[in-house]
């Protein structure tokens, strides 16, 4: 994701300074114009505004909180924009390291998967300081179609979380829907053409289905993160006490395609599990 959006930054003419934990992986960036930094705090020093996506809460905090971190390069007048999904409570622990080393913070996780990504069309759910929404605007205006500005920190985080519980359920019960089909004598890509004319018809299964028809899952999603999100929906669940029992039987079959050795697939792979139950 965040080769793909830094990609858009390039080719729309901004300056950027990149760093990533595996160097090699900011390799095609630098052949495309990005200089290289050594280190998060590195990038914060060099730069206006940061942008990071990373894989986990433990990651976003480590990265933006850590020794060499981007909060240790901060500074009046610079900006930190986290797009990662995290959880509210991280959100807002690294919205605290930023403002107390004088930065403004922006949470702004982004709804949409890697085709977006690289065409420019991700959804942005922020939530922060205004003012730095505001100066961040023209970048998240070249990577994404629409940028949601939802007050405080931690609601973006919280949009986001919704949002991907309800995908994941959705990718859950196709991958059902496609398992009971074929075990009662369907033909899967029938199943799918009645799911897309229909009331329940998602771009996901159009663009999904036909490759989990031959159980293929060439990553978009990692499973391993719509596990993340599910677990961190569900923790959101119990703080607000809103019981969440689908999701908790759609969280078990990630967490079993998981174990299964289909973490780093797409997680249009749930359909591995389903097919073991
Ligand atoms: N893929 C998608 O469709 C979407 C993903 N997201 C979210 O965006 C985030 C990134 O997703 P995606 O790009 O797919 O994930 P990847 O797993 O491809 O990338 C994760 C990134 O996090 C870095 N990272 C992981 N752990 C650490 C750490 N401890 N310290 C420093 N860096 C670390 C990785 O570095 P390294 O290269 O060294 O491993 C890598 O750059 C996730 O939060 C995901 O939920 C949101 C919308 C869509
Ligand atoms: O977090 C991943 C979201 C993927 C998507 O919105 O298609």
């Amino acid at each position: 994701m965040g080769l793909a959006m830094a990609n858009n930054l390039i080719k729309a003419g901004y300056d950027l300074t990149v760093w990533n934990r595996s160097s090699d992986k900011c390799q095609p960036l630098v052949e495309a114009g990005a200089q290289a930094a050594a280190s998060p705090k590195e990038v914060a020093e060099q730069c206006d505004i940061v942008l990071a996506m990373l894989a986990d809460p433990a990651a976003a905090l480590e990265v933006a909180t850590g020794e060499a971190g981007i909060a240790a390069g901060m500074a009046q007048g610079k900006g930190y924009v986290d797009v990662s999904t995290v959880d509210a409570a991280t959100a807002q622990e690294i919205s605290r390291a930023i403002k107390s080393a004088g930065g403004e913070y922006l949470e702004a996780p982004v709804s949409g998967s890697k085709g977006p990504a690289e065409q420019g069309t991700l959804i942005f759910l922020t939530g922060g300081d205004r003012s730095l929404f505001d100066r961040a605007a023209p970048l998240l205006d070249v990577m994404g179609k629409r940028s949601f500005f939802l007050r405080e920190v931690g609601n973006g985080a919280k949009m986001k979380l919704v949002v991907n519980m309800v995908m994941g359920n959705m990718m859950a019960a196709f991958a059902e829907g496609l398992t009971l089909a074929e075990k009662a004598g369907l033909s899967k890509q029938d199943v799918i053409d009645v799911v897309g004319l229909g009331a329940i018809a998602a771009p996901m299964f159009a663009l999904k289905g036909p490759a989990m028809a031959q159980r293929k899952y060439a990553t978009a999603f990692p499973l391993k993160h719509q596990q993340k999100d599910l677990r961190l929906a569900l923790e959101l669940g119990q703080e607000v006490q809103q019981p969440l029992p689908v999701a908790a039987a759609a969280n078990e079959l990630y967490l079993q395609a998981q174990s299964a050795g289909h973490g780093d697939a797409d997680f249009s792979a749930v359909l591995e599990a389903v097919l073991q139950q």
